[in-house]
């Protein structure tokens, strides 16, 4: 295996495992997507994972294009591989250390249904890691005179810890103590002497199996399920000097936030508090294996929970549950593992080449998401075809990142989402711009999210005047949310930032449009609503700059859904950062959006109605004094400005982009009979369509990922055209 990159001074107590579900014969699913090759370098031994499909790779990454990208991980253990093997070579090597004083923790992630818990628990024909580990775990007690008892406990979505042993002691807390150790106060311990005994709490009246079950139907709550097996000194009742521990974490199965669960419900919240904590658990294993100083166990609260475990001399055997039959998540958490395993953000290709998505980090340092409640950023898109990005662009790159916090949302969405195959590398600018804007804006988000817009105007607005005519065709949408449930008066915050340019060699136009979006809902039943969007388009008919035009629009508007504005305006909407009032951030929005205009170079054309705008929207906006129920401020100036070809070609494009959708859509929800009807798909094809919405619902997200059914972008284009064309027949 070539291009096999592992740094020498890995922590060799963290482990980065990979288990391929097994199947009953009922079931049947073959593993034959996931390959598995063993790797030999410098005297380590690894395994790599590719993907496929039949003879096509499965794209797994922006970068990829069909290119086959192989994961390391120190092992990876087959589907026919059994729960004793994997006991036998992982987790007993564990239980001497602790049984010497130490710490060790074994985690279990992965996609749902992927036999996470079939792992820990298993059956009565096949007991589970958990219940050969007590097993094992008391008889050597027996021989040296110790006693075990156990935890079992569960951390929610909305990160409470309940101890699972005893239902009427509700909520766990995770303190410290004067040393800085973690205490669990309020989880009870219970002494175990037989396997049977442990049966009885871990698979008998709190049976786990159950409430995972009920997590499932019960939709959306999920949960992460801890047991901990304590080897204490002490003989009898009273355990309060726990020598050491052994962790077992069946995490919550990762899933697409984008997902809606089969009854309909958006699991868009529940999910990514799941899918944070999942990240923050990869981010802690990651800076543990390379050795970093810094270790974020504050991230989320299963990691600050298991921190003593995880730090000092304590093992960590990671595993990572992957499903038999085609998973688009699945493949996203081997990339997790494989950037834990490695200690670095760089995926491997066969081809030794480095995939521009996966060799940098994806997401802003760790410090935002202290700050807020949550921060979930994405970078959707980016296409470059053909030139080059301005330098104003470039030197946004690489500056601002840091190699922390690598594992997040909007790692995710990229892995989703699969770009261009012919990337240059210019689109790693537009990417890290739109990395630093979108980290600038959640920087600033105590201090209210609008600010980002503005920036993003600014930046964009600079980098438009130069960069019109060489550039083929960029697409770039950057969204951000933040949410914060405890620290900040701003429940939730959303902007969206979009950037198009297109060539004018691909249309006689050449295009400029920039869409920023903020929304601010106050945290109570949103009494308070702020909207700000703006707008930048720059047509261009000839290679003259002079012949630019811009039109600019930019939209306010607060809502007041009965409560007093003057409310918002006192010291509560002043968050702990010390953020200022509403009023002085809206204040800032406009003054930005004036700066805007007034940066706009001087042959772009602005119409005395943006003046319009800017009078009454500047800097005279005052608090926020008991507006209408609805106080709107308004410019829009775009058709006035269209040639009818302009306009002719602006809804040409939409049209395009709409029947891609509705393309998409067919794929994503027909019947079998629909789709055979699409030119290209036959039976088996509609068949594999069908079992991949049954792992994914919905599986196709843009037409890059109709790689998965082997079917190409251009192929599709060319199908949609000759519809189009066949409509005026
Ligand atoms: N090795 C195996 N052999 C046979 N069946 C298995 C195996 N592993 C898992 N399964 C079956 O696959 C299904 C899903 O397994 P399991 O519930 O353990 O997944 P999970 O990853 O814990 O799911 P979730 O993320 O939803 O909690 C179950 O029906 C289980 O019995």
């Amino acid at each position: 295996m070539s291009g096999v990159a592992r740094k020498q001074n890995l922590n060799p107590k963290v482990r980065v495992i990979a288990k391929i579900r097994g199947s009953s014969h009922l079931d049947g699913l073959s593993t034959s997507w996931i390959s598995v090759h063993n790797n030999i370098r410098d005297g380590i031994f690894s395994h790599s994972l590719t993907f496929s499909l039949g003879d096509q790779p499965v794209a797994t990454s922006g970068g990829g294009g069909g290119r086959k990208e192989a994961y390391v991980v120190d092992y990876c253990y087959e589907q026919n591989e059994k729960n004793d093997l994997v006991f036998e070579r992982e987790v007993k090597p564990f239980i001497n250390e602790v049984f010497d004083g130490r710490n060790a923790t074994i985690i279990a992630c992965g996609a749902r249904g992927t036999g996470k818990s079939y792992l820990f628990q298993g059956t009565v024909d096949e007991p589970g890691l958990t219940v050969l580990a007590v097993d094992e775990m008391l008889r050597l007690a027996a021989d040296n005179g110790k006693s075990i008892a156990v935890s079992f406990y569960e951390v929610d979505q909305d990160h409470h810890v309940k101890d699972l042993l005893d239902p009427n002691r509700q909520q766990v807390f995770v303190l410290k103590d004067a040393h800085g150790k973690t205490q669990l106060k309020g989880l009870s311990q219970v002494s175990v002497t037989s396997v049977s005994q442990f049966h009885n709490f871990y698979g008998g009246g709190t049976n786990p199996r159950k409430s995972i079950q009920k997590a499932v139907t019960e939709l959306p709550k999920r949960s992460h399920k801890g047991l901990i097996v304590y080897v204490s000194s002490h003989g009898g009742e009273k355990l309060d000097v726990s020598v050491s521990k052994l962790n077992f974490v069946d995490l919550a199965g990762y899933q697409d936030a984008r997902r809606k669960s089969i009854d309909g419900h958006n699991l868009v919240e529940s999910t990514k508090n799941i899918n944070k904590s999942i990240h923050a658990i990869h981010n802690v294993v990651y800076s543990l294996k390379a050795n970093e100083t810094h270790v974020p166990y504050r991230e989320s609260k299963i990691t600050t929970m298991l921190q003593d475990s995880l730090g000092g001399a304590g093992r960590i055997l990671m595993v990572t549950c992957l499903n038999p039959s085609f998973c688009q998540e699945s493949i996203y958490m081997v990339k997790l593992a494989s950037r834990s395993c490695q200690g670095t953000s760089r995926a491997i290709t066969d081809s030794t080449k480095k995939s521009n998505s996966s060799a940098r980090p994806m997401v802003p340092s760790s410090h935002n998401s202290r700050m807020l409640g949550s921060v979930s950023t994405s970078v959707k898109k980016q296409t470059v075809s053909r030139g080059h990005i301005s330098g104003k662009k470039a030197h946004c790159s690489t500056s601002t990142l840091k190699a922390r916090k690598l594992f997040d949302e909007s790692s995710d969405l990229i892995s989703q989402k699969p770009s261009s195959s012919n990337n240059v590398p210019t689109v790693e600018s537009v990417m890290h711009e739109e990395d630093q804007l979108t980290s600038n804006v959640a920087k600033e988000a105590s201090s209210l999210e609008v600010e980002g817009v503005s920036l993003f105007a600014h930046e964009d607005s600079n980098s438009v005047s130069v960069d019109v005519s060489p550039v083929a065709a960029v697409s770039s949408t950057c969204e951000t949310t933040i949410l914060d449930k405890e620290d900040s008066p701003v429940a939730a915050v959303s902007s969206t930032c979009e950037t198009t340019i297109l060539d004018k060699e691909v249309s006689p136009v050449a295009a400029v449009s920039i869409t920023c979006e903020a929304t601010i809902l106050d945290k109570e039943t949103s009494p308070l609503a702020i909207s700000s969007t703006c707008e930048i388009t720059v047509l261009d008919k000839t290679d003259e700059d002079q012949n630019k035009t811009v039109l600019y629009t930019g939209e306010l508007s607060m809502f007041d859904e009965g409560k007093k504005i003057g409310k918002e305006n006192n010291s509560s909407i002043v968050n702990q950062g010390g953020s200022p009032p509403i009023s002085a951030q809206l204040q800032e929005l406009s003054n930005s959006l004036k700066l805007l205009c007034s940066s706009t170079p001087s042959c772009i054309d602005i119409t005395p109605k943006n003046d319009a705008f800017h009078n009454q929207t500047s800097t005279d906006i005052g608090e926020p004094t008991t507006p209408s129920s609805s106080m709107r401020v308004t410019n829009r100036e775009i058709t006035s400005f269209c040639s009818p070809w302009e306009k002719f070609n602006a809804r040409s494009t939409g049209i395009k982009n709409s029947l891609v959708q509705d393309y998409l859509r067919l794929l994503n929800t027909a019947d079998k009979e629909e789709l055979r009807k699409l030119k290209g798909i036959g039976e088996k094809r509609a068949t594999y369509i069908l079992e991949l919405r049954e792992d994914c619902p919905e599986p196709f997200k843009n037409l890059d990922d109709l790689k998965d059914i082997g079917l190409s972008a251009k192929q599709v284009k060319r199908w949609l055209k000759k519809e189009v064309g066949g409509l005026f027949d």
